[in-house]
């Protein structure tokens, strides 16, 4: 257990988020299982018995599953590292408040609030943790989180309730006031404390420093009004579907069949490509896949794809989602994480962050993972082999356990094909799946017909 623990945190440190989402969720785990861990002490002197701690202890867990479950839902609004960060606070806070006042029904409502706080904080965290970190190092890190969650259990059990019985219950009078000073209150106020300073330490490090203030966020997001000035992808009227997969997976295939059917049902449809869709990715292309680049360095190549990217999002993918159309694109962001991120392992969270830039954040509304098996797909190929596709066996089965993970993180933004079926039932399901994230079809001459409307023509 200790040598688990020694290595997460050796590694626990790779990037300030990682290190800022650690030490948030432990400070906010560590919120509810001090209750647990002088609750009992606590009840004793609030005269609840047996019965108090059973509603204390029920009021933690039922917080906690309401956090995890409620929490980010409700409060989708609001950023997601700073929910993170406000959730530990919140549960910092709301133990304060029950050391500060020893009340039963006020601990109930403060312990249930502290574990709405927890589930926020630990749903959130594992997400980011899991985005943010690849493969054996997400295994450590998760492994040292469990660890150092267990030692933080072991210790509010144990030692908590000897400090508390160490300072022990006091009277203070001061005047006609009298204030009792419990020691498992005091318990609560210290660890009430320290997970406040965890809450600011982990927001230093996780919060991207938007240029709306946490503040004009959180009231933006109580009042329902947008925050900030609203981003452009979110008010863009087209829809943007690209098809993912490994070499020989069936994406051209398929872009060409869903093109077909959408034209059919009356959308503006733009297919297009990565790398190579504008003249300078064209070039691009041509460099990357070119044989005698062997031995280009990962990052060189992982910038390439993403300056691809980036003349491909602002020449073409954008000015048709701003028109309304459809836009279907053979390969995207992901395709980075999955070659250069799992296949050249590099880092993912990096490759994320660069690739966020490179496309001002520009995510698919719906992205098909055509998923095969690498033999298989590079079967159907034939001829001759480019840069990429020359890899070995090895790369190409890391790549697509890459898009794999990217799909399973992500569930309701994916759907994932068993490519080695019948053309014919890919193009079936992929349809299905379209169908419901389809705008209203616009007739060809609908602004014809609008501008024949007598109230618009007044
Ligand atoms: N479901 C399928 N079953 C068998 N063969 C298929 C299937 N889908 C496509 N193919 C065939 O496999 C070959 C590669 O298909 P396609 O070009 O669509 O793949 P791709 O994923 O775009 O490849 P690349 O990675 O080179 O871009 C083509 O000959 C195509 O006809
Ligand atoms: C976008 C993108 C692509 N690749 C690789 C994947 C393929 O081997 C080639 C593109 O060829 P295709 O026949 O058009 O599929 O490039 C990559 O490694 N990283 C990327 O971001």
């Amino acid at each position: 257990m200790l040598r688990t623990f020694w290595d997460g945190m050796r590694f626990a440190g790779i990037t300030p988020l990682v290190r800022g989402l650690l030490l948030g969720m432990l400070g906010a785990f560590a919120t509810s299982v001090v209750v647990i861990g002088v609750g009992r002490i606590l009840v004793d002197r609030l005269a609840a018995g047996n019965a108090g701690f059973g509603v204390l202890f029920a009021a933690v867990s039922a917080g906690m599953a309401l956090g995890a479950f409620v929490g980010p839902r409700v409060l989708r609004a609001l950023n997601r590292r700073r929910l993170f960060a406000l959730s530990v606070g919140v549960s910092g806070a709301a133990l304060l408040l029950t050391g500060l006042i020893p009340n039963m029904v006020l601990a109930a409502v403060l312990a249930s609030i502290t574990g709405v706080g927890v589930g926020i904080a630990w749903v959130i965290g594992t997400g980011l943790l899991a985005r943010e970190i690849e493969g054996d190092l997400r295994e450590r890190t998760l492994a040292f989180l469990h660890t150092a969650a267990r030692v933080l259990l072991l210790v509010s059990l144990t030692v908590a309730p000897l400090i508390a019985g160490l300072i022990g219950d006091h009277r203070l009078d001061v005047r006609d006031l009298g204030y009792d000073v419990l020691g498992a209150g005091a318990v609560l106020v210290l660890a009430g404390l320290t997970a406040l300073l965890l809450a600011v330490l982990s927001y230093r490090q996780v919060d991207e420093g938007s240029e709306v203030s946490l503040f004009a966020e959180l009231i933006a997001v109580l009042r329902g009004v947008p925050v900030g000035p609203e981003k452009e992808d979110e008010r863009l009227p087209g829809t943007f579907i690209v098809l993912e997969g490994g070499e020989g997976a069936g994406k051209s295939t398929q872009a060409r069949q869903l093109s077909i059917w959408l034209r059919d049902e009356g959308f503006e449809v733009v297919t297009t490509r990565e790398p190579g869709s504008t003249k300078l990715g064209m070039r691009l292309r041509a460099l990357l896949l070119d044989k005698d680049q062997t031995g280009m360095s990962p990052r060189a190549e992982a910038l390439l794809y993403g300056a691809d990217r980036a003349d491909h999002v602002s020449q073409v993918i954008l000015p048709a989602l701003r028109r309304g159309a459809i836009v279907i694109s053979d390969r995207y962001v992901d395709s980075t994480l999955a070659y250069q991120g799992a296949g050249r392992e590099l880092s993912v969270g990096e490759i994320r962050r660069i690739n966020e830039w490179a496309t001002d954040e520009l995510v698919p509304d719906l992205t098909v993972l055509l998923d095969v098996p690498p033999a298989s797909g590079l079967a159907r190929l034939g001829g001759t082999t480019d840069r990429i596709e020359s890899e070995s066996e090895d790369f190409h089965e890391r790549v697509r356990a890459g898009f794999r993970r990217l799909a399973e993180g992500e569930p309701e933004r994916y759907l994932v094909v068993d490519a080695q079926g019948a053309q014919e039932d890919i193009t079936r399901e992929i349809q299905r799946r379209v169908r419901p994230i389809l705008p209203d079809p616009v007739p060809q001459d609908a602004e014809a017909i609008t501008g024949m409307m007598p109230i618009i023509k007044e």
